[in-house]
């Protein structure tokens, strides 16, 4: 579609388009040009006659020559797709030919920008308003034209580091000579684009050149070479590159390329003091975050949702559509609880001793915290099919990051570590994607404040967040204005850092898995009432950790039996602590016919399956006491309400407009949508539901879930009683609680279908 599109605009925009260069990277263009319909008139100049005469063999190129005095002034649009060095000599060309490069868009392809950038400025005096510095960062060990491949931009990033006064026709018409190629095109600055590439490409290429050029000056390099594995060859085949094209790069990105070859060297002394010293656990901690990092990166090139904040490029996009109607039906286990898989990587990191977490949850909320203490040094092996084993390194073992900690879409990674990280002697910051930026956190710098912590917020108390390390805590008595396990497990967890006790008091009950886990780790949590407490000062022992199935997942599939005729749905080992059984409590006043079997306790959280049947639901008013209880189930349970009986009123809920997304709005948006009544109110909904035994309750429609995972799945859910499809845009973050929604969704008999991004 954007190909089309783009295309159609390059064809009208560009007459005659001349390639100054034609290699690999200058004939891959023309070729995936033409291959896309590119009607144009297309030329070439390059110093070898032979290559322009391969090039028009290819039939890539329409005519070319050796002179570009004689073939610039015909073209409209000029690519500069010769050496980095080189491009300065051209512009001096393309100068002498049209002074200001009047009615002429240029671009080049250059690796490094800030070269390019300061030679048009010297020679132009600023750099003239239609030339747009770009690279496209795709290329291949292969030179010359005959190597010229079609698809070599296709799926891949260009960059263009446009001037502030760069004129939008030029800039629109090289974004879209790229993107008719398939590129993703991007912006940035200059010195960003340089630092970037000098980390993510050259240092790569510098090492690899070192690397092959290191063993084939060794007596045994045949042997070497003959039985070389895989390994060298993965690691080495950015060796066979252009060396004139790369000494070009590191001539013109000198500094920055040091820069990042200094941390580099620092990296690799650390690493050989390890294996020195037979360091074992400084080489899992290093290859642990090594090997997270790269299955981050592969997510990353896959398009999940963890791009958002990590590439280059906006939110990939992923959409559900689903039919209408489907069955809820079979035995299913939801994966690990979100809540429990954070505190179990907390603890253990904090715990003397090795813990074994079992049903962790692979999600990326969960993985964000657990990349965060691989950051700060602790050891974790795993995740590998929900098992992962930390080393514990105490209460005061934790070493500073190197960066900020990254964690991504989740509230509750960014409160819980504010508390654990006010306590430690190092500094640190705490970022989250879009969506977290805009959620309050001054709920938890205040108490902390108020403990001795220093913390900077953004404006408004939102991230990120400045820890200032070393400062001395001491405990306090809170009482919590709201109603938030995320406020009271933060205070907590700076409470093991504090001078003395530190209590918190609860106004309503929230989950206690901070407690109950201390509790398993032999840290004394005392609770008297609506109060908890302990003490700072002590430590914790490490111990295995069951991970029960997640009853916030389960909920989605609970409410999809409880609204579904011939429904019969079992979902196994589910949590049902009572401080998180607000949804069974609820659906059973609304009439479900919902069983516990099994119930048991496993390392301390009660278990259970939960069956669910179809039965006519009623609409109720939802005892405020069971909001807190209930608190992240409401999407799943407004869907139940639009498919009972009467009017469900919920109030006492405002904290509901500052999750993932403002969840009232939102759903309401959504009903609407579907053309369910109902009143939206500060702190809660009045839905009217259509249970009145139809076979649809609702419409279809196309709905936003505002990247809100919550959202993107109770609304799939709907489709069980719609009478059309409903269509769901932004649902990556479905992956951040539940990872394979989709493929349990399917397997209790709904219709739901993914496109875009990486789907699973
Ligand atoms: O402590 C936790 O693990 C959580 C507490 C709740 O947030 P609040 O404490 O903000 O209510 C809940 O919404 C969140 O999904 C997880
Ligand atoms: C509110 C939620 O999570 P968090 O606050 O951790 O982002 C949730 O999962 O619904």
């Amino acid at each position: 579609m954007i190909a089309m599109r783009a295309d159609t605009a390059c064809r009208a925009e560009s007459a005659t388009l001349l390639i100054v260069g034609l290699g690999l990277i200058g004939g891959s263009l023309a070729a995936g040009l033409r291959q896309r319909g590119f009607r144009g008139r297309m030329i070439a100049c390059d110093p070898d006659a032979r290559e322009i005469r391969r090039g028009i063999d290819m039939g890539l190129i329409d005519d070319g020559g050796t002179d570009l005095a004689a073939l610039a002034p015909a073209a409209d649009t000029i690519v500069l797709a010769v050496p980095v060095l080189a491009i300065p000599g051209v512009l001096g060309e393309l100068r002498a030919l049209n002074p200001e490069l009047k009615g002429q868009t240029v671009t080049d392809v250059g690796s490094t920008k800030a070269i390019v950038r300061d030679a048009a400025r010297r020679l132009f005096g600023r750099v003239p308003k239609t030339l747009v510095l770009g690279h496209p960062i795709a290329g291949s060990e292969k030179s010359g034209v005959a190597a010229a491949d079609p698809d070599l931009y296709a799926g891949h990033n260009v960059i263009l580091t446009p001037e502030a006064d760069t004129d939008a026709g030029a800039l629109a018409r090289v974004r879209a000579l790229w993107q008719s190629c398939g590129a993703n095109v991007l912006e940035m600055d200059v010195e960003r684009h340089d630092a970037v590439l000098a980390q993510t490409s050259h240092l790569p290429h510098l090492l690899a050149f070192s690397l092959v050029d290191t063993l084939a000056r060794q007596d045994a390099r045949l042997d070497i070479f003959r039985y070389a594995a895989g390994g060298f060859r993965d690691f080495t085949r950015i060796a066979g590159s252009d060396p004139v094209m790369w000494r070009d790069i590191f001539t013109a990105n000198r500094d920055a390329v040091l820069a990042s070859l200094d941390d580099f060297e620092a990296g690799l002394s650390r690493l050989r003091a390890a294996v020195e010293t037979g360091d074992g656990d400084a080489m899992l901690a290093a290859f642990g975050r090594a090997s997270h990092a790269r299955h981050y990166f592969e997510s990353l090139l896959n398009k999940t949702s963890y791009q958002t904040e990590y590439a280059m490029q906006p939110h990939s996009q992923v959409t559900y559509r689903v039919r209408p109607g489907g069955g809820a039906r079979g035995r299913v286990r939801v994966p690990g609880d979100k809540s429990i898989s954070h505190r179990s990587i907390m603890l253990g990191a904090l715990a003397d001793g090795v813990t074994t977490v079992t049903g962790f949850l692979e999600g990326e909320d969960s993985l964000a915290t657990l990349q965060a203490f691989r950051e700060m040094g602790v050891a974790i092996e795993g995740p590998h099919q929900g098992r992962v084993v930390i080393h514990g390194v105490g209460l005061h073992g934790l070493k500073a990051p190197s960066g900020p900690i990254y964690v991504g879409n989740s509230g509750t990674a960014m409160r819980l570590f504010a508390g654990l990280l006010a306590g430690q002697s190092f500094s640190s910051e705490l970022a989250g994607d879009a969506s977290l930026t805009k959620r309050p956190m001054n709920r938890v710098a205040e108490p902390l404040r108020a403990m001795g912590a220093v913390i900077d917020t953004a404006e408004d108390g939102r991230p990120p967040l400045k820890i200032h390390g070393g400062q001395a805590l001491t405990g306090l008595y809170y009482d919590m204005p709201v109603a938030s396990a995320q406020v009271k497990s933060c205070l907590l967890l700076a409470g093991l850092y504090a001078e003395g006790e530190t209590w918190v008091r609860e106004p309503a009950p929230t989950r206690d898995h901070t407690e109950r886990m201390l509790g398993g780790f032999g840290y004394p949590v005392e609770r008297d009432g609506d109060t908890c407490r302990l003490t700072g000062g002590k430590r914790l022992t490490a111990g295995p950790i069951d991970v029960p199935a997640d009853i916030s997942s389960a909920a989605f599939f609970m409410v999809a039996a409880a609204i579904t005729p011939g429904s019969d749905l079992t979902l196994e080992h589910v949590g049902i602590n009572p401080t998180r059984t607000g949804i069974i409590n609820i659906l059973k006043l609304m009439g479900a016919n919902l069983e516990l079997v099994d119930e048991r306790e496993v390392g301390g959280e009660p278990v259970a399956d939960i069956r669910v049947r179809h039965a006519p639901l009623k609409a109720v008013d939802i005892p405020v006491e069971q909001v807190p209880l209930a608190i992240d189930e409401f999407p799943a349970l407004f869907i139940a309400a639009a498919n009972a009986a009467g009017t469900t009123r919920l109030r006492d809920a405002a904290e509901l407009r500052v999750k993932e997304s403002d969840r009232l709005a939102a759903m309401a948006d959504g009903l609407a949508t579907l053309g369910v009544a109902h009143t939206l109110l500060d702190d809660g909904i009045d839905i009217v539901g259509n249970g009145d035994g139809s076979a649809a309750s609702y419409g279809g429609g196309r709905i936003d879930s505002l990247g809100d995972h919550r959202i993107a799945m109770a609304f799939a859910v709907a489709a069980l009683r719609a009478s059309d499809d409903i269509v769901i845009d932004n649902c990556a973050n479905v992956a951040t609680s539940f990872p394979d929604f989709i493929e349990l969704a399917r397997r209790i008999g709904m219709g739901l279908d993914a496109e875009g991004g990486h789907v699973r």
